[in-house]
């Protein structure tokens, strides 16, 4: 007889699977099992049943424990990590871990919540019911109870009018006992609550347009702000939850834009599980296992929602699809947009990507014919797009950084009962500090990157490693007072604004100002009061917030990005401008937005301002194509690092011989654009191929033998595929 062999999908950083041995077991694939791997114990998954095994005899181990006899996850799911495992050369088995909740990952089975409820005891299922004749009450629960086995919920006994004491009496003459029981997951019936807004045409012809589809089709909702996106989503979940089928909802940082969430909840309740990282293990487990039991309707959360399996899916909306947090910036680095529109795929339902500023990427698959273009062309409720207008501070006296005729606007437009909102890619004081006699400047030896100034809380901090220490009274180099805090943070000009304006309370919101759970709740009902008419930020302030009232939006340094070496950065600003234009003049008066800037003829600048984004998009979409790059010819980056330079340089330096001898360019190494993080020095190498084909081939067939190399022992090494930063 031969034993039962299973191929598992084990956490650990190599590229295979691993045979185990299950005598007389009979394994679904996707359930999750205990198996001995070294001197260690692992939680893996059940891949698949096999015949063989190229093991040898001795070497093939026997699961220890079983911990699912159903699968865990859907077989939909089960088929997207295996595509992403291949496509971004991450090993399966660490696929596997990262889209399980932690609880799951752990081999831990998380108890449901358990309801009182009532079982006959061996003496009550023996009693005949003719012996309660004459009490006609105890005689109908006796009938419940024997017709129900396995227990009755106590408040289903209570609502058939059978009182507690009765109850009690049962337990008394030993007939009944009480018992625990998880209520059944048994889906909330749905109920269509009435849209509050009639759509316009635009969102109506939207909305038809993909309930139209059936099974997979992609579409992009290119819709500029305030058009009333979300309307539309609201009301394509509407349609599919009236047919019983779950949607599933990707934002980018669901803890910034409270409302959304909202919104959703306003409109399908209970339906709703929300998925982000302000979750305790706990609840995060729980919304991922109502989203998998098809007990909740309507699942939102940030990128790796992505992988919550579903068993009755029809619909997928990523909501802002440019934004960069979608993509996975370390470990496994997975785009949730891309997988999305894969997942669509796979499970047959249509897929909708939202975006006022579509990705040059999703904008490409439109021309060709991929994707289908669905426009709101107009704000939903009649308000009137923003006028953006360059402010030209070239020689203009700035207080810390604030020009003249900035303030003079601010001024005008508070003076007129409008809110105001600035906005700086910065958080903290200053960018850098410096001694005025020496030249000294506080650096991160970890980093070699400066400190930022962080008055508020008296320390000098590192935005890469977030080391930190108290901000010096001397120059530690010459021992002079006259330390400058050089350049201008959300903080500094919080403190410039409050000079100018006294009387009015300032909103800063950057990441210093909303820790804790509710901080952007809480400041996002103040500002809509009107309570704060300023509102200073950074990016967490430009995306999707609805504040009616506010009539101007500047941007007080669009500068910096021209000089960015990274390819994207042209688009991302544009993105960037975009949005924070976006927030003003969506209420009933309108809305204007300034750009302080010493480049106002700044070709990218004067396209965006004069034609809008979409043309600049075009331009951008040529230049790109010009130079082979993204989205016309794939990349990848290869980065390794080590705590010497040249073990970093060996490893890539080897790799780019292997590559070049295959046919794909490898340019470098170099030193990483941030080439000292936490005490390790970083290079990479950038890979460019003919296509996607050979990219992925070529990988594949390297990366198996790296992994044993020598020098790939000395440093720690990973491959991006699509990176979306070059940092
Ligand atoms: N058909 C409609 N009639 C009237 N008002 C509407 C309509 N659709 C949406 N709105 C309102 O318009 C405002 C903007 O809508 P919404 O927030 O959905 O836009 P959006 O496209 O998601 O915006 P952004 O991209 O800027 O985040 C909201 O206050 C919304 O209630
Ligand atoms: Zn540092």
């Amino acid at each position: 007889m031969t034993d039962s062999l299973y191929r598992i999908a084990v956490p650990v950083p190599l590229r295979r699977l691993f045979d185990y041995r299950a005598p007389g077991l009979n394994l679904a694939r996707g359930a999750r099992v205990r198996v001995p791997f070294g001197r260690r114990e692992l939680v893996g998954v059940v891949w698949e049943k096999v015949a063989q095994t190229e093991m040898a005899e001795a070497k093939l181990q026997t699961i220890s424990e079983v911990i699912d006899f159903e699968p865990l996850i859907s077989p939909g799911i089960s088929k997207l990590a295996e595509f992403a495992s291949g496509y971004y050369h991450h090993p399966l088995g660490e696929v596997m871990a990262v889209t399980l909740p932690t609880l799951l990952r752990e081999g831990k089975t998380p108890r449901g919540q358990t309801l009182p409820a009532w079982q006959l005891t061996d003496a009550g299922k023996a009693l005949p019911l003719d012996e309660l004749n004459r009490a006609p009450r105890q005689r109908a629960l006796l009938q419940v109870l024997q017709s129900m086995p396995e227990g009755v919920l106590q408040a289903e006994l209570l609502e058939q009018g059978f009182s507690a004491a009765l109850l009690r009496q049962f337990a008394k003459n030993g007939w009944a006992e009480k018992i625990n029981l998880a209520p059944e997951n048994e889906p909330v019936p749905y109920r269509s609550v009435a849209s509050p807004v009639t759509l316009n045409e635009a969102q109506q012809q939207a909305v038809d347009t993909v309930a139209a589809v059936e099974g997979f089709q992609c579409f992009l909702l290119a819709g500029v702000t305030g058009s009333g996106k979300t309307e539309v989503y609201l009301r394509l979940i509407d349609q599919i939850r009236q047919k019983g089928q779950q949607a599933l909802v990707l934002v980018p940082e669901i803890g910034l834009t409270p409302q959304t969430e909202a919104r959703f909840r306003a409109r399908f309740g209970e339906q709703v599980a929300v998925i982000h990282s302000a979750l305790t293990e706990r609840q995060r487990w729980q919304a991922w296992d109502r989203a998998r039991s098809g007990d909740a309707g309507v699942v939102i959360g940030t990128r790796s929602a992505l992988w919550v399996s579903l068993p009755n899916p029809g619909l997928i909306i990523i909501d802002e699809e440019h934004d960069l947090s979608f993509k996975q910036q370390e470990g496994f680095r997975y785009h949730a947009r891309d997988l999305a529109v894969l997942r669509g795929q796979i499970e047959q339902v249509p897929v909708l990507l939202g975006s006022a500023t579509p990705s040059l990427e999703t904008l490409r698959n439109v021309k060709q014919g991929r994707y289908q273009r669905l426009a709101l062309p107009n704000r939903a409720n009649e308000a009137q797009m923003p006028v953006l207008r360059c402010l030209d501070i070239r020689n203009a006296q700035l207080d810390e950084g604030l020009s003249g005729a900035l303030l003079a606007k601010i001024r005008e437009h508070l003076g007129n009962d409008g809110q105001v909102l600035l906005f700086l890619n910065r958080r903290g004081f200053a960018p850098t500090l410096m001694c005025h006699a020496c030249g000294w400047l506080a650096e991160c030896q970890r980093c070699e990157a400066h400190y930022t100034v962080h008055r508020q809380f008296r320390r000098l901090r590192c935005h890469h490693c977030g080391s930190e220490r108290p901000m010096p009274q001397k120059c530690p180099h010459c021992g002079s007072d006259k330390l400058l805090s050089l350049g201008q943070g959300t903080e500094r000009i919080e403190e410039a604004l409050a000079r100018h304006f006294p009387n009015e309370k300032i909103a800063r919101i950057d990441r210093d100002t909303t820790r804790g759970r509710d901080a952007m709740q809480r400041w996002s009902d103040a500002i809509r009061r009107g309570d704060y008419r300023i509102l200073v930020g950074t990016q967490m302030l430009a995306k999707g917030h609805d504040f009616p009232n506010v009539t101007l939006a500047a941007l007080v340094d669009v500068d910096g990005a021209f000089f960015a070496t990274d390819f994207r950065a042209p688009e991302r600003m544009a993105q960037l401008i975009t949005q924070v234009a976006g927030r003003a003049g969506r209420g009933d008066k309108p809305g204007e937005v300034i750009l302080q800037t010493r480049q106002p003829e700044h070709p990218l600048l004067q396209t965006l301002l004069r034609d809008g984004y979409d043309a600049f998009a075009e331009g951008a979409l040529n230049e790109r194509e010009q130079h082979g790059l993204p989205p016309f010819q794939p990349i990848a980056l290869m980065r390794a690092e080590a705590g010497k330079v040249e073990q970093a340089f060996a490893l890539l330096s080897k790799a780019a011989q292997a590559l070049n001898a295959s046919g794909i360019t490898a340019l470098g190494p170099v030193p990483a654009p941030a080439a000292k993080r936490q005490g390790r020095f970083r290079a990479q190498l950038m890979l460019e191929a003919a296509n996607r084909g050979q990219l992925q081939q070529v990988l594949g067939a390297l990366l198996p033998e790296l992994e044993n190399w020598p020098e790939a022992r000395r440093a720690r090494w990973s491959v991006d595929i699509d990176p979306q930063e070059m940092v």
